[in-house]
């Protein structure tokens, strides 16, 4: 137990430490930063990397510094296992082998080759490298730095896969897939692979929870029986075989259904705010003392979640976007003064519109949440949407549902879950764009799409098909080595499993200073809108 809300403790901490320690550093970080601007943007990439690496303070005059944060950044990423709770639990050999199902030639028939000859299993201590840019400078772009001077240092997190000992005998084992929040592409790619893999280990008790986390209070929701039959061609469809929903029982009641139902896996598929409820369970379970699995599969159509390359249903989601911001591009060109408004999802983070923008090459403005912009006066979006039309005679906007919050009026609504529902910045642009032209007597004829739900609502692409039939196996892998409280995710294209809490203390942000998002502005040629 101590192990695990260690591993809360620091999540949640760190992030005011680092903070507080780049502001008392900031005539260090003047030096390598003439403008005030940039000092600002520096304070944030500290202030975020916070967050994925470093525990507390660090004084970085002490020569053993880097070891520290190395021991420390270790201890964060442990990941909790049940023989945490359970010391005496037994390992006993994976009922996972591949190999089982070839018999060898000569061999009398049932007799199978030994699992040693199957170099097919991940060791407990292969490690994945989280970072793999050595900047040698806190001023090179998009840098992420530790210390003022950059120093590299190497974090290792846990490599994902089937492992040679397993914690769970397949035939006492019941397992429960429930997927929550918002739709989201691949929802359905993954439940199949986990319902299959586990069937490969040789579980017989598999059940889909339905209507998310409100499937284990609701007694008029029956669970459904899951095997490689009922789930065989369900990837062939989007949204999500079981249902999903957002509010529900709080954690109390739902590990209470768990006990009843005698379900000793969790595959838990959503968001950050899914994702803290699974972490929840998983210390409510601990607390308990029940032996049970809670294994996340992180699902944000936003790709939100901290340190990884991307998740699923994040590349359909920029993929289908295309068939968006090309219909808003042909009605802008074909009108006289044509301006299309496209609004993409993104809550806090513009990952979708910024990659949407890029991909398609015909945005001439791109609005995230992380970057702030003016709609009125000189440097405003609509003296800009006016030189465009001046110069080119059409113009597109695509934003992000979180950007320009600002501008708006505040709703004061939450939804079930308490999240703030945000205004609509896509109404607000194509309305005062309207408003702009009429009043400086300049013919615009502005057209609104807002294809949220048709994207959300879609299978997922070949990519993301990938993607989720490799992150469904190894949560089941996860599982099955008898970790709890973790997600798996992809890590410099390898993959990873991390403790949860490590992943979701605060949205994953586009940098303003990354790369990527000055390659949106090469491509755009938009301006800054302050
Ligand atoms: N902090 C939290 N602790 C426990 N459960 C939460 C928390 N935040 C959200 N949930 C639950 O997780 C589910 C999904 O949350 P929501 O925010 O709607 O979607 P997402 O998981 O995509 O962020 C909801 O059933 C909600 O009640
Ligand atoms: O109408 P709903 O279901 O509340 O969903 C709207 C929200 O869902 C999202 O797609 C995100 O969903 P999640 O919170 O599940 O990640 C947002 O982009 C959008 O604001
Ligand atoms: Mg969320």
């Amino acid at each position: 137990m101590a192990s695990i809300s260690h591993v809360i403790t620091t999540a949640t901490n760190p992030h005011l430490n680092l903070y507080h320690l780049t502001q008392t550093r900031s005539s260090t970080l003047r030096l390598s930063h003439s403008n005030s601007r940039r000092i600002l943007n520096n304070t944030r990439v500290f202030a975020e990397h916070a967050n994925s690496t470093s525990t507390s303070a660090i004084d970085f005059n002490d020569p053993d510094w880097k070891i520290k944060f190395q021991q420390d950044f270790e201890s964060r990423f442990r990941l909790p296992h049940i023989t945490d709770i359970f010391p005496d639990s037994p390992p006993i050999p994976s009922t996972f082998c591949l190999k089982m199902r070839t018999p060898i030639g000569k061999d009398i028939p049932g007799h199978y080759s030994l699992d040693e000859e199957w170099h097919g299993y991940i060791n407990n201590n292969d490690r994945v490298l989280l970072k793999t840019i050595n900047y040698s400078s806190p001023k090179s772009a998009g840098a992420e730095c530790i210390d003022p001077n950059c120093t590299w240092v190497e974090q290792w997190v846990h490599r994902a896969g089937p492992r040679e000992k397993i914690y769970y005998k397949p035939e006492e084992v019941k397992a429960a897939i429930v997927t929550c929040g918002g739709l989201c592409p691949g929802l359905n790619d993954v439940i199949r692979q986990i319902v299959i893999t586990l069937e490969i280990y040789g579980v017989k008790k598999i059940v889909g929870i339905p209507f998310g986390y409100r499937g284990f209070s609701d007694k008029e929701l029956i669970e459904v029986p899951l095997s490689r039959k009922v789930v065989q061609n369900i990837h062939l469809s989007g949204g999500s075989l079981l249902g999903v929903s957002r509010g529900g029982p709080g954690v109390n009641d739902i590990v209470d259904s768990l006990e009843e139902r005698g379900i000793n896996m969790l595959f838990v598929l959503g968001g950050n705010g899914t994702h803290a409820g699974a972490n929840a369970i998983h210390s409510e379970c601990c607390k308990r003392r029940l032996k049970v699995s809670v294994i996340g599969v992180p699902k944000t159509i936003d790709n939100d979640i901290l340190l990884m390359d991307k998740t699923f249903g994040f590349d359909t989601a920029v993929e289908e976007a295309q068939r968006a911001i090309n219909s808003a591009y042909i009605e802008a060109h074909s009108a006289y003064h044509g301006i299309g408004v496209v609004k993409l999802m993104g809550r806090s983070s513009g990952f979708i519109a910024m990659q949407a923008s890029l991909s398609s090459g015909q945005v001439d403005v791109c609005l995230i949440p992380e970057v702030p912009f003016n709609s009125h006066g000189p440097h405003g979006i609509l003296r800009h949407l006016q030189y465009l039309l001046e110069m080119k005679g059409s113009a597109v906007v695509c934003v992000a549902e979180g950007a320009g919050q600002n501008l708006l009026q505040n709703t004061n609504a939450k939804d079930a879950s308490g999240n703030i529902v945000f205004g609509d910045i896509g109404v607000y642009i194509q309305q005062e764009t309207k408003k702009y032209f009429k009043e400086i007597g300049v013919h615009a004829d502005v057209k609104y799409i807002d294809p949220t739900y048709m994207i959300r609502a879609c299978r997922a692409n070949a990519s993301d098909g990938i993607l989720c039939t490799v992150l469904g196996q190894n949560a089941v892998h996860g599982a099955f080595a008898g970790y709890s409280g973790i997600t798996v995710g992809l890590c410099n294209t390898h993959y990873a499993y991390f403790p949860i809490p490590e992943v979701i203390s605060h949205p994953r942000l586009v940098d303003p200073n990354s790369r990527m998002w000055h390659r949106c502005l090469t491509s755009t040629g938009q301006p800054d809108f302050i």
